[in-house]
């Protein structure tokens, strides 16, 4: 599925209008009609009755899962056994969105629900087809209120939907736009937003005061960006993407090259085996082999986690190098693992003595992955950068050695013939960057698309929804995950996963991608399988791979 930014759905939409010719005012019926029908399933599903789904598809921000229905429409999803009980406040702001919500009004009256239009603005203001709407609407005889001017309790309505603000906003809601949606959040009624919740910058997903906060958004066309991310993702609720006309292939035209991580875009997008199918002549041999660089005194778990799940990830063999002093503590740790001693000095840790002798290592393994728990030391850069510059393979950074590179500008490194995977989590990603962490979180999908491009790797920014973007400008956000994967080694785990990935022959914006969906399913399975999530520990994202 692709996503969106609030310009190429502006184009989407010029294209569909000027050049297909097909009329704003058809495209507008067919989002309100989508709403309404929205909004019917919910009040449906409130009242215990039968859930009519699927229709469209459904992104459940909660549980990241991705459920594909097939659309019943029909008179059925637009009818209601209690449409008497209810009555729905439509909140109709100035422009299309707006527009959206007057056509979703006419089809629940038709429903036999109670609604009441509450004008943000006086609705002579309006124009275009939103007018025309408007105009549709007062000769049906719907009941409205100006919001100033006439009396309104939120109290009395059974549910509320915003169509005050859509892709069309900019900046935080101003006057009575803030009134009416802090209004319409007080009210404690389920709101259901048309397209996106008014308040929320459609593509960063950052939430302006106020924000609404919505049960359920009926996203139009194209999935919006900002409803993938948090804190917007949050306050998007339910997020359920409509057609309303505008063609999918259109995407290409406009160079649409952000997707929301399914297994069908891994396949068919990505070119991924998900099936992963095994010769029945293969052997290890067959199965690449992985370098693992990493664990130090006070932090070998990280290595060994990694190297562990390159083995779990299907990697024929995986060489777990590091300091010499640590060997006799670790040796049996997995037994399945062959050891590297690379020296180091006499506590243990790392030093820039290290880099022949894992350099000899590398030369004869499919990739490497360097970082989890390597610690800091003398000469670090210099290590990484004859690392860089002197191995072929794919390379897999993460943890210190992401530390290292943001410590020096490494645009000037030699360029390398394998490709590099940066995985850092959003403090080392505003490390790398140069910016504060809350920026990084600003506007996730933007910055790992600019960073990827500027410097020619593919970027994993880690977190809830975990997006992967490649230096040519195609995105990738997850859909699996679990917020129990919030635990020390999570991230040493999708290191391993990835580097052995790459060992089987994945390429690296294949095995990055295919490696986060992987461990993110790893870790929704091994949180259902602990008496409380809180409870998952990395190692056993490990053990569900
Ligand atoms: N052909 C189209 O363009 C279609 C558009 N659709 C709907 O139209 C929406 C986009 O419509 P528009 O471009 O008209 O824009 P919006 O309906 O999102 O709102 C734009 C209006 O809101 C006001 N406004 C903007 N920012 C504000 C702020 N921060 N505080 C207060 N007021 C603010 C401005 O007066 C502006 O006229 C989509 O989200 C979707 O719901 C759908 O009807 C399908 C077809
Ligand atoms: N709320 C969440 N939802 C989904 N995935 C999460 C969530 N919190 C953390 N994760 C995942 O867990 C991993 C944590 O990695 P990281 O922060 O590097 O941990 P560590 O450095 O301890 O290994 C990342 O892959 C991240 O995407
Ligand atoms: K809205």
């Amino acid at each position: 599925m692709y996503l969106v930014t609030a310009e190429q759905m502006r184009e989407l939409d010029r294209i569909t209008i000027d050049r297909l010719g097909i009329p704003a005012v058809a495209l507008m019926e067919n989002a309100g009609r989508a709403i309404a029908e929205e909004i019917i399933e919910l009040c449906r599903k409130r009242n215990g009755g039968h859930a009519s789904r699927g229709i469209g598809r459904t992104v459940d921000n909660g549980t990241g899962q991705d459920l594909t229905g097939f659309d019943v429409s029909g008179d059925r999803a637009l009818t209601l056994d209690t449409a008497a009980a209810e009555h729905w406040f439509i909140l109709v702001g100035k422009g299309n969105n707006g527009g959206d919500g007057l056509v979703a009004a006419r089809y629940l009256r038709e429903a036999g629900i109670a609604v009441t239009l509450v004008y943000a603005v006086p609705p002579e203001s309006l124009t275009g087809e939103a007018a025309l709407q408007r105009d549709a609407a007062a000769a049906l005889g719907l009941s409205a209120a100006v919001y100033g001017q006439d009396p309104l309790d939120f109290a009395a309505c059974s549910g509320i939907l915003d169509a005050l603000l859509g892709t069309g906003a900019a900046g935080a809601p101003r006057g009575v736009y803030a009134e009416l949606i802090a209004a319409a959040n007080a009210s404690g009624k389920p709101i259901v937003s048309a397209d996106i919740p008014s308040g929320l910058n459609a593509d960063t997903g950052e939430m302006h005061a106020p924000c609404v906060h919505a049960s359920v958004t009926v996203c139009l066309a194209f999935l919006k960006r900002g409803l993938l991310q948090y804190p917007g993702a949050g306050a998007a609720g339910t997020v359920v993407v409509r057609a309303i006309g505008i063609p999918v292939s259109l995407a290409r035209e406009v160079g649409l090259q952000s997707y929301w991580l399914t297994p069908e875009v891994l396949q068919a997008g990505l070119g991924v085996d998900v099936l992963r199918h095994r010769s029945p002549e293969g052997h290890k041999g067959t199965y690449g082999h992985v370098l693992v660089a990493g664990g130090t005194l006070r932090m070998s778990g990280a290595g060994l986690l990694a190297a562990r799940a390159a083995l779990r990830a299907g990697s024929g063999l995986v060489t777990w190098a590091l300091p010499q002093k640590l060997l006799p503590a670790v040796i049996g740790a997995a037994p399945e693992l062959m050891l590297a001693d690379v020296g180091g000095d006499e506590q243990g840790n790392w030093n820039a003595g290290t880099a022949a002798e894992l350099l000899r290592l590398s030369a004869e393994r499919d990739v490497t992955a360097v970082g989890p728990g390597l610690g800091r030391f003398q000469g670090d850069t210099d290590w990484l950068r004859t690392l860089w510059e002197g191995t072929e393979g794919p390379l897999v950074i993460d943890a210190d050695a992401l530390n290292i590179l943001a410590e020096t500008d490494y645009s000037h490194w030699a360029s390398r013939p394998g490709s590099v995977v940066l995985t850092p989590h959003p403090g080392e990603m505003a490390r790398l960057a140069g910016i504060s962490t809350a920026e990084v979180q600003r506007d996730r999908i933007g910055l790992a698309e600019r960073y990827a491009r500027e410097h020619g790797v593919i970027l994993v920014l880690k977190g809830a929804h975990t997006v992967i973007a490649a230096p040519d400008g195609v995105s990738y956000v997850n859909t699996t995950g679990h917020p129990g994967m919030g635990t020390g080694g999570a991230g040493d785990v999708l290191t391993g996963i990835i580097a052995g990935l790459l060992a089987q022959g994945l390429n690296a914006l294949q095995a990055a991608a295919f490696g986060v969906y992987l461990h993110g399913l790893a870790g929704e399975r091994a949180a259902g399988l602990r008496n409380h999530p809180a409870s998952l520990i990395a190692g056993d994202i490990i053990e569900s791979l």
